[in-house]
């Protein structure tokens, strides 16, 4: 076992499934530790982590090490992030100090990640860095994009109460190095999650995997939070439907215009988006709990792109203004 000591830095909904279903399976194999805060990790701390499988009547709990300092952690083989994308910078130096030689940081993450054009060969800008994603270039600096391996979620999670984590499928989760390489960690990496009982796919193209979960995560994320809908609620609404789709087909264009091969169609995507049943997205959950949205790297990078390549994103441009104005209001204090 190359993983004697695992962290998941940010063990809310996906990342505490993670965490939960390692530790489990690990026994005293490996050491498990959380990075966690608030309300959640003093539940954590006192009655362990709990995971509800999808189907399943009660919930199982783990123990594992939890603290919201990474400094009180050793160097880590394998770190997991499960923050959202807008919450990364603000951890990166906390990243930073669980980091050996030869760490390797899977990031679970909807949208375009901070890394997303390192070592990229099909946009003709590799290497480019954008401040909105990565605050100061920390990530950058305290993580490094050579230590990245990819991960696009297709697996629904709650934080249904402190401590306690709710999955509403069973999922899967593709990863794949930003060069696209087969590498020795990233088997390392799918042979852990596997034993653990979590669904794993390698990719050998994984941004073409994230502009197809991105015609999702941009249409129907932000327009779930707008309306406060289920996903059933969305799908069932032939209006609310067809908007979705023109959002999904701006975003496969400028992927597309980035040298993507999007492999869905915007039919097959809505399609996809109709089996996910009464779910309510990251983003609704978010809005909910009174916090900040992921909007950035949903919608917000979309129409950057676009701009990028001269790609129009009408739509995504109005879901932009509106979903930043509801950012705004969800968190400022009641008047
Ligand atoms: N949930 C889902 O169904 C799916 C999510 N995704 C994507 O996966 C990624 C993870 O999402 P999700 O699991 O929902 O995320 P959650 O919001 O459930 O979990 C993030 C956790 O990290 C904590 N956190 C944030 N910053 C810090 C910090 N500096 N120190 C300690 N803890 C911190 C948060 O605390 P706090 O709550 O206090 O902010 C929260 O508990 C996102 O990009 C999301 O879009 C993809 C597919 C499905
Ligand atoms: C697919 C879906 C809707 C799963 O819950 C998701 O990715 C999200 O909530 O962000």
């Amino acid at each position: 076992m190359p993983f004697k000591n695992i962290c998941i830095f940010g063990a809310g909904a996906l990342g505490g499934a993670i965490a939960a279903k390692l530790a489990s399976s690990l026994g005293a194999e490996a050491a498990v530790s959380v990075v966690a805060r608030g309300a959640h990790l003093a539940a954590i701390r006192s009655e362990g982590l709990r995971l509800l499988e999808a189907g399943a009547e009660a919930p199982f709990a783990v123990t594992v090490a939890a603290t919201d300092d990474p400094r009180e952690l050793p160097p880590q083989d394998l770190v997991i992030t499960g923050l959202k994308g807008h919450q990364l910078s603000a951890a990166a130096e906390g990243i930073g100090h669980l980091l050996g030689d030869s760490t390797r940081v899977v990031m679970i993450l909807n949208g375009i990640p901070w890394w997303y054009f390192h070592r990229d060969q099909n946009s003709g800008h590799a290497e480019l860095q954008f401040e909105e994603l990565d605050e100061g270039g920390k990530l950058w600096r305290f993580v490094g994009p050579q230590r990245v391996i990819g991960c696009v979620a297709h697996q629904g999670a709650e934080v249904s109460k402190p401590g306690e984590v709710r999955l509403s499928n069973k999922g899967h989760f593709i990863l794949g190095e930003p060069s696209g390489e087969t590498t020795a960690d990233l088997r390392d990496i799918e042979a852990l999650l596997q034993g653990a009982g979590i669904g794993v796919k390698l990719s050998s193209r994984i941004r073409d995997d994230i502009w197809s979960k991105l015609m999702g995560n941009a249409s129907f994320n932000p327009i779930s939070a707008l309306t406060r809908s289920l996903m059933s609620d969305l799908m069932a609404d032939a209006a609310i439907t067809d908007q979705i789709g023109k959002v999904m087909k701006e975003v496969k264009a400028v992927g597309e215009a980035l040298g993507a091969n999007v492999g869905m169609s915007v039919e097959q995507r809505l399609e996809q988006a109709r089996q996910i049943g009464p779910v309510r997205t990251s983003t609704l959950q978010d809005l909910l709990a009174g916090k900040s949205l992921e909007i950035t790297p949903l919608v917000g990078m979309v129409v950057s792109l676009g701009r990028l390549t001269a790609t129009p994103t009408p739509v995504s441009e109005t879901i932009l203004a509106l979903v930043s104005q509801l950012d705004l209001q969800n968190c400022r204090p009641a008047r």
